[in-house]
C-alpha cells in the first residue's frame, strides 16, 4: 500500500506533534490516498442500512463490539477496517496493543458532536481517519471544581481547534485525551480564525471559509477489557 508519509513508529510520528496544543496531538495530513479514501467510503456505504443508528446529530456504525464496563464481547473487524487499524496499531498509537474497535460517524454540513472526553472505557488513544470533507474539531478545558464561583461556559473553556482535512490521520493521546473535551460544531462552513493552530500544514489561510461536505470518520481506538464468546456460554 502507498505510505504518502513514510511513517513507521511512535519515533517517526513525532514530526507530526502540534506543537501549538497541550500534550499530545499529532496530525498527519494525506496518511491516505484518494484512492483509499474512495475506496474506505465504498464501504462503509455497503454496509448494510441496520449497521447504522441515527443519532440526533449524527449517524454512525459500530465495529469491533460494545465497549461496555464488563468487557467488550468482540466482534471480528472486516478485512476491509483492520488493513487501516493494523496499520495505526503498528505505529505504536496504542503502545504494544492493537486497535480493536471502529465507529464510523457520518456527518451532513450543519451536523457536529456535542463536547466530551472518550473516557475510561478504551486505552487512552483515539486516532482519527477522515473521509469525504474536513472538518473543524474544537478543544475545550475541562469544568474547574474549584473555580465554582465563576460560571464557566463553553466559550470560556474553549482552548483551539483544528482544522482536519479529508484522509489525514488524526491521534489524540495523555492530557488531550484523559482531560481537554473535544467536540464539532454543528455547522455548514467553518471560518478559520487565529484560533485554528494547523494552518500552516495545509492549502488554507486565516479568514477563509471552507463549506462542508459529508464527513465520515474513522474513529479507531484499543479496548482493553474484552471477554470471549465461549466465557459467556459458561465453556472455559
Ligand atoms: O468525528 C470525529 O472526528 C470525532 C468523533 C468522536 O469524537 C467520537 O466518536 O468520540
Ligand atoms: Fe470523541
Amino acid at each position: 500500500m502507498a505510505n504518502p508519509c513514510n511513517i513507521a513508529n511512535v519515533t517517526d510520528l513525532e514530526k507530526f506533534i502540534v506543537k501549538e496544543a497541550p500534550p499530545t496531538i499529532y496530525y498527519i495530513p494525506n496518511f491516505i490516498t484518494e484512492t483509499e479514501e474512495e475506496y474506505l467510503l465504498q464501504q462503509v456505504y455497503r454496509a448494510p442500512k441496520p449497521k447504522w443508528t441515527q443519532l440526533s446529530g449524527r449517524r454512525l456504525q459500530n465495529w469491533g463490539g460494545l465497549p461496555n464496563p464488563k468487557g467488550m464481547l468482540t466482534e471480528k473487524l472486516p478485512d476491509w477496517l483492520l488493513k487501516y487499524t493494523e496499520k495505526i496499531s503498528a505505529l505504536g498509537a496504542f503502545a504494544r496493543k492493537a486497535a480493536n474497535h471502529v465507529l464510523v460517524n457520518e456527518y451532513k454540513p450543519g451536523e457536529g458532536i456535542m463536547p466530551h472526553v472518550d473516557g475510561p472505557l478504551y486505552h487512552p488513544t483515539v486516532t482519527t481517519i477522515s473521509l469525504g470533507s474536513h472538518t473543524v474539531l474544537d478543544f475545550y478545558k475541562p469544568v474547574c471544581e474549584t473555580q465554582s464561583e465563576v460560571p464557566q461556559t463553553e466559550k470560556s473553556r474553549y482552548i483551539l481547534s483544528l482544522l482536519v482535512q479529508q484522509k489525514s490521520l488524526l491521534i489524540l493521546q495523555d492530557d488531550m485525551y484523559k482531560c481537554y473535551l473535544h467536540g464539532i460544531q454543528g455547522v455548514s462552513e467553518d471560518i478559520l480564525s487565529e484560533h485554528v493552530v494547523n494552518l500552516s500544514s495545509t492549502d488554507a489561510h486565516l479568514g477563509n471559509a471552507l463549506p462542508r461536505s459529508t464527513r465520515v470518520s474513522l474513529t479507531i481506538r484499543h479496548v482493553p477489557k474484552v471477554v470471549r464468546a465461549n466465557l459467556l456460554l459458561g465453556k472455559k
